[in-house]
């Protein structure tokens, strides 16, 4: 019975136990309920017009979203933070629109992180929020601002940028609430990623959204919304905000909100940052972008171009120029843990020089940016905006100047005057003037790589002025093409001929940064998509250096090329390329099955296919290209200089005069088999006299050899008549025991020569050649080859004394 009460006794403790540990955990879960109560209501009370927004400790805020933002030392709001976060917390879609640096990222990060808190999500809730960002760059570090403010908040979120297993990355997405992404990428999840819960989403947010809404994105980010509930929330966020109907129904935006910070400013671009720019053809880009670099080399600079190859070719060149501060260069095509070490790296630094495409001319924040150089003119004046928005961030001072070809200045200036956007003229001075055509000459002319690079550079710069919209701006009729090709060292502009049809009306249709490699992030991933073969992959590794690359790029696969470079897609470039003697002549236009590549047009004969390590090898060697060169022409020049085949330059009545054509081929047959003969009988003759020479200066040899025990006769062996080196003279003394003819035979018929006894072994040397080892008889103690003429002198003597 005791027992029975003492086992009773623990059993009713625990139920007790476990009832007040219920209870307080649904008196928790009132109390949060009160709380989250109260957060509405300061919410739905709040009125951003008469309410004070100088402190974010004012804003009806969650205590750990609060504590977020104190610890990441955020205390006042921005004008776009004080307007945008407490409508976005009343759950208004919004349009938002402010200059860059201006504060945009925490403007609907802060609503984020407030919508799903006053929601309560978990993990088991699915995908809560969906933040879209046009580049990888500005995903990572929206993400890493997520991570700092709401790092008191229990959310699980995850960066989706692509550069990662697809199938480690759709394990852990299912129990992701917030994610910040790549359309293409996230696209890529949704069609695929069974874990991945999408119909609960919350709040949806679009930064940079102008660009993500353009041509290039319009498929996928179409795509991708799809897979989106209506019922949601949308933030879209931009410094150069569109406001298009079509977009915003697109996105099923619902009486959306527009906040503006900047529209009554004098300027849509930073108080704080000074614009200027700098009439410079062409041909004199590099020549001032290298003299602004050395005047500057206590600054942090970020240098634009328009494409990829331009960059890397501005990169190699000056970074063999050695201007005297780091250089760094950013592409689409790099490896995503590269472009996130050269952006950690740029960031750290306070006086160095990054050359980029416009992948980095959208939100990404680098610290105290000094100068913002374009030097090559922007595609429209948004993405002036944003291209020097990387300076005079968050009311920092900045400088910024942009090159522009005389052609470019009256458009480019009218369209910055539209967007009150003040710049002024400026003149680089006459002390600070450097050319460095000589150098990048020399460079150019020794390097191969680099030539292909300048090409392809050119190729490049005249593809993307081709394809501007705007030919107010962008007409390559006013270029001078032939001096830009000069002062990338080229001998002479590389041929581009466009080619036509509907494809080129669609990519014109395109922004330009959607068609540069820099924010090709889509088009990389639908790439990728695309199955490769062994040799495609071997073919894909272009990362190593510029030789690699070069080879690479002289393959003609089409399909390839189009992963690697979308210069060719549209364009159809025929390139001579001149190395070590052998032109090149590739077609990029030419399609080929896939793990085939084809180097066409050598010398034209048959195609060089590229289809394994050895053939990629061979492509170095001139002597194993030269098979590949063909026999050579007859050709005739006429008046002009300009090269015929013989028969071309002759009258058809001329030609016949001299007989039918078979008649005249046989005759031609036979002339040339006499001058053969003839041509024969000298060689054989001069033959004839080089073995006689041989043979007189074989049997001086051996009557030197027969006096050797002379010393007398030593003396000449220093001072051969013919003045030849009296050592490989030695080395040349015939054998014992056969002749010197014997062993040339042999070596003429390519058969194993015997080792021939020396001239100072006897025949029993044979059975007991014991080098090192003294001997008996006329054996002579060796213990070194004999090689100099004391040497042979020393064994000489030996053998008389014997
Ligand atoms: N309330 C604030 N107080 C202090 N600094 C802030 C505040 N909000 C943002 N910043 C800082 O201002 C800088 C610019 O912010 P952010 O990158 O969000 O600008 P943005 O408007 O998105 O620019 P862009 O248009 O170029 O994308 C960042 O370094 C950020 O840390």
């Amino acid at each position: 019975m005791p027992a029975r009460m003492e086992k009773r006794k623990p059993q009713a403790q625990q139920q007790r136990q476990q009832k007040q540990k219920q209870e307080a955990k649904s008196l928790k879960r009132k109390r949060e309920q009160v709380s989250l109560d109260q957060l509405q209501d300061a919410v739905d009370q709040f009125d951003p017009k008469s309410a004070d927004t100088t402190k974010f400790s004012n804003l009806p805020l969650s205590s750990p979203t609060a504590s977020g933002i104190e610890a990441s030392h955020f205390q006042a709001p921005t004008d776009i933070q004080a307007r945008a976060i407490p409508a976005a917390l009343k759950g208004q879609d919004i349009l938002g629109a402010a200059k860059t640096g201006s504060g945009k990222t925490l403007a609907f990060l802060v609503p984020v992180l407030e919508k799903l808190y006053r929601a309560r999500w978990t993990e088991y809730d699915g995908l809560g929020a969906l933040i879209i960002s046009p580049t990888r760059e500005l995903a990572v570090q929206t993400f890493q601002v997520l991570t700092k403010v709401g790092r008191f908040h229990s959310f699980s979120a995850g960066l989706v940028i692509g550069g990662k297993n697809l199938k480690e990355e759709a394990e852990r997405l299912g129990r992701m609430s917030i994610l910040v992404c790549t359309p293409g990428r996230m696209l890529q999840h949704l069609d695929s990623t069974s874990g991945l819960q999408v119909d609960n989403l919350q709040i949806l947010v679009l930064d940079e959204a102008d660009r993500i809404m353009d041509m290039g994105f319009k498929s996928a980010v179409d795509a991708l919304v799809e897979h989106l509930p209506k019922e949601r929330q949308t933030l879209l966020f931009s410094a150069t905000q569109s406001r298009k109907v079509s977009d915003l129904s697109r996105l099923s935006l619902k009486e959306p909100e527009y906040i503006a910070v900047h529209e009554n400013a004098a300027a849509s671009t930073p108080e704080s940052l000074q614009q200027h720019y700098l009439v410079t053809p062409l041909a004199s880009k590099l020549n001032t972008l290298y003299g602004f670099i050395k005047s500057n080399l206590k600054s942090k600079i970020l240098v634009f171009f328009s494409s990829g190859k331009q960059v890397r070719f501005a990169f190699e060149t000056m970074r063999h120029l050695r201007p005297g501060l780091p250089l760094y260069h950013l592409l689409g095509p790099q490896k995503q843990a590269q472009r996130l070490q050269i952006t950690a790296s740029y960031s750290a630094s306070k006086c160095a020089c990054l050359f980029a495409t416009d992948v980095v001319a959208r939100g990404v924040d680098f610290p105290s940016v000094d100068w913002v150089v374009q030097v090559d003119a922007p595609e429209d004046v948004d993405t002036y905006i944003h291209r020097v928005g990387r300076t005079a961030r968050f009311n920092k001072d900045g400088k910024a100047v942009l090159l522009l070809d005389p052609s470019e200045e009256e458009g480019m200036l009218k369209r910055l005057e539209l967007k009150k956007i003040p710049i002024r003229r400026v003149n680089v001075r006459e002390n600070k003037k450097q050319s460095i055509d000589e150098s990048i000459q020399n460079m150019v002319f020794k390097d191969p790589s680099l030539k292909y690079l300048a090409s392809k550079s050119f190729i490049s710069y005249v593809r993307s002025i081709h394809l501007q919209r705007d030919k107010e701006i962008f007409n390559l009729k006013k270029l001078d093409l032939e001096a830009y090709a000069a002062s990338l060292g080229l001998p002479g502009a590389p041929i581009i001929s466009f080619a036509k049809g509907e494809d080129v009306k669609k990519l014109k249709n395109m922004s330009r940064a959607a068609l540069s490699d820099s924010d090709s992030e889509f088009d990389a991933e639908k790439k990728k998509r695309k199955a490769r073969t062994k040799v495609d992959k071997m073919f894909e590794r272009t990362n190593q250096d510029v030789l690699t690359d070069h080879y690479t790029k002289l393959l003609g696969d089409a399909t390839d090329k189009a992963a690697e470079d979308s210069d060719d897609d549209f364009l159809a470039v025929k390139r001579v390329i001149e190395g070590d003697d052998l032109d090149v002549a590739v077609d990029d236009r030419v399609t080929l099955p896939s793990g085939t590549k084809i180097i066409s047009g050598l010398g034209g004969e048959e195609p060089f296919i590229v289809d394994s390590k050895r053939r990629e090898k061979m492509l170095k060697s001139k002597k194993q290209m030269l098979k590949f060169k063909g026999r050579g022409d007859h050709i005739v020049f006429d008046d002009e200089g300009t090269a015929h085949h013989p028969y071309r330059i002759q009258g058809e009545d001329d030609f016949k005069r001299d007989g039918s054509a078979e008649a005249q081929r046989r005759k031609f047959v036979e002339d040339e088999a006499v001058k053969v003969r003839e041509a024969d009988i000298g060689d054989k003759a001069l033959v004839k006299e080089k073995r006689r020479e041989k043979k007189e200066k074989r049997k001086a040899r051996e009557a030197l050899e027969n006096g050797l025990a002379s010393a007398a006769a030593m003396p000449s062996l220093g001072a051969p008549e013919d003045g030849e080196d009296p050592l490989a003279f030695l080395a040349s003394l015939p054998v014992a025991g056969g002749t010197h003819s014997d062993t040339e035979e042999e070596e003429h018929e390519g058969r194993p020569r015997k080792k021939a006894k020396k001239w100072f072994e006897d025949d029993s040397a044979d059975e007991k050649k014991t080098k090192g080892k003294k001997g008996k008889g006329k054996i002579i103690e060796i213990t070194d080859e004999p090689d100099t003429l004391e040497d042979y002198e020393t064994l000489a003597a030996g053998l008389l004394d014997d």
